[in-house]
């Protein structure tokens, strides 16, 4: 009998908001944000393989299975691990690429928590958040699983609570690349740090917004829709763009009065990853 599918989600993520600090010496840039998860993402299903192959079904349009974060984390873990063991892996999408919520991020991350687990490889999640960090900025918080303070590049996380509204996102209907908006001439890379208490009591903007809107009309306009109804933000360096309600229904309402052809989804804010919230009820 082969063995049982260990199936676990990949959340998406909101930047509450987000500072842009400065610019490190690799043209990284430091951040200031405020990151909350989403129940509603990807689900990643594995089973192990005696052989070490790692394989991916089925493969996103326009990324080879080698260029994927999900196999690339898979061999990461598998090189810093050093177990012999492989996956068979099978991938639901449902997150929109491009979109600035961390589908490929959040994949990663589930990778990388889920393998240790079926491999028994027994890393700690610092040991995998910094693994995660070579595959990309946003990693390291869906691998440790809290919604945090971040500061540095994201990876310096200080968990926080925060209310759990629900979230109205909409997908305006185009992608955006985050190394394309970080390179701009026009963004702002100089806003003065604040603090969590300093948010709490003043919010805090998207610095990445201006210059998205700039390039993006689909984008500027989305933003203008949205902001008929709610105080309209964005999410990382977009595409997604979000409101905050009370409740499900008066989120639904507000959707229910935007144009069809635009894609979006209603889902609860939470301070624990839906990932972290499985395996705690499976007494990881
Ligand atoms: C904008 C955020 O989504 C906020 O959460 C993240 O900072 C972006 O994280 P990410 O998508 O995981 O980004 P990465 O894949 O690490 O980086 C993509 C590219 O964006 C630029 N980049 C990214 C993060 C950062 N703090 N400074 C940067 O300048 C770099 O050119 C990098 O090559
Ligand atoms: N498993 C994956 N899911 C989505 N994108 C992936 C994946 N693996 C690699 N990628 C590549 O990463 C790019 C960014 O995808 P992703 O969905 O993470 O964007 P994003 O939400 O804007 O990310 P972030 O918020 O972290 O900046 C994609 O365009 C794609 O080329």
């Amino acid at each position: 009998m082969s063995a049982p599918t260990l199936s676990l989600p990949a959340p998406a993520k909101l930047n509450l908001f987000l500072h842009i600090t400065g610019r490190r010496a690799d043209g990284y840039h430091t951040l200031q944000t405020l990151f909350q998860f989403l129940d509603h993402g990807d689900t990643l299903h594995f089973n192990a393989r005696p052989d070490g192959q790692i394989t991916l079904q089925p493969e996103l349009p326009g990324v080879p299975a080698e260029a994927n974060l999900i196999v690339r984390a898979a061999r990461l873990l598998q090189q810093a691990s050093g177990t012999s063991q492989g996956a068979d892996i099978q991938l639901d999408k449902r997150l929109p690429m491009g979109g600035g919520i961390g589908g490929g991020s959040s994949d990663a991350a589930t990778t990388l928590v889920g393998l240790n687990h079926l491999w028994r490889t027994g890393l700690s999640l610092e040991q995998l958040a910094e693994l995660g960090l070579s595959l990309g900025a946003d990693v390291p918080v869906f691998v440790r699983g809290h919604a945090a303070w971040a500061e540095g590049v994201g990876e310096q996380l200080t968990p926080v609570t925060l209310d759990e509204p629900w979230y109205l996102v909409v997908v305006p209907p185009c992608q955006v690349s985050t190394a394309e908006i970080f390179s701009d001439q026009r963004l702002t890379r100089d806003s003065p740090a604040i603090t969590l208490a300093a948010f709490r009591e003043h919010g805090g903007r998207n610095d990445c917004l201006p210059v998205v809107a700039a390039r993006y009309p689909e984008i500027r306009n989305t933003l203008i829709l949205l902001n008929k109804y709610c105080e309209a933000k964005m999410t990382g360096t977009g595409s997604c763009l979000f409101g905050a309600f009370p409740n499900e229904r008066e989120a639904d309402k507000v959707r229910a009065r935007l144009p069809a052809t635009l894609q979006t989804f209603v889902a609860q804010g939470c301070n624990v990853s839906p990932l972290h919230a499985q395996l705690n009820k499976a007494a990881y």
